[in-house]
């Protein structure tokens, strides 16, 4: 199998985990999966699709610029731009975008400070933060229409080869070394935000805690 071919069928596999989980409401979503490293060449959803069907149109070869490699009637993703500044910026091999119920409240919620903060919650190490006294900082970036724009606001967050940015009203972008670690933190992430809206529920006060 090529590269390209076992590229192609980690990321599906990503897909399908993904759907399982029904994070892909009304085609939302997106994923991609670095194939080529100089220059970068990356796999990346085909836009509008649904992403709970698999098949051999699911995703195509892009190159740094988020181009397609070859001649196809297939269009790249809607926000390939996201990803490519994953790629120029870091080392990270996978990147993942998902729009959920609770990325969405969570990023109304803690919006107008521009970053939600966990501390004292176990799965924050999915995140390679071991310090008792850690805390992890989400950022929480406007939902520009604007996609060059919506790419500039994301890179400036996009600062090591795992990390997670929110998009306000939208949902969220992870990445990670590989597919393993994008999942890992994607899965976190959503544990957190989910466990965040519950305690909410219980401790409304919560809410105006500043770690
Ligand atoms: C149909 S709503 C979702 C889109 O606007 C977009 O945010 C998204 O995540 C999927 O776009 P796509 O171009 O299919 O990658
Ligand atoms: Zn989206």
């Amino acid at each position: 199998m090529s590269i390209l071919e076992s590229k192609w069928e980690e990321l599906a596999d990503v897909k399908a985990e993904l759907a399982e989980r029904d994070w892909f409401m009304g085609t939302s979503g997106n994923l991609a999966i670095k194939v080529n490293s100089a220059p970068v060449q990356f796999l990346v959803t085909a836009s509008g699709k649904d992403k709970r069907k698999r098949t051999d149109e699911d995703f195509l070869l892009v190159d740094q610029f988020g181009r397609p490699v070859e001649e196809t009637h297939l269009k790249p993703s809607a926000e390939t731009l996201l990803h490519v500044e994953v790629y120029r910026k870091t080392n990270a091999g996978c990147s993942l975008h998902v729009h959920t119920i609770d990325n969405n409240v969570i990023s109304e919620v803690y919006g107008d400070r521009g970053e939600v903060q966990f501390q004292g919650q176990e799965l924050i190490k999915a995140f390679n933060i071991w310090e008792d006294d850690a805390v992890l900082k989400i950022p929480i970036i406007p939902n520009y229409a604007h996609i060059p724009t919506l790419a500039k606001a994301f890179s400036e967050h996009v600062k090591g080869d795992a990390g997670a940015v929110l998009i306000r009203n939208h949902g969220i972008t992870v990445w990670g070394r590989n597919a393993f670690e994008a999942k890992k933190i994607l899965e976190a992430t959503e544990f957190l935000f989910r466990y965040q809206l519950r305690l909410l529920e219980h401790k409304p006060f919560q809410l105006f805690k500043v770690v």
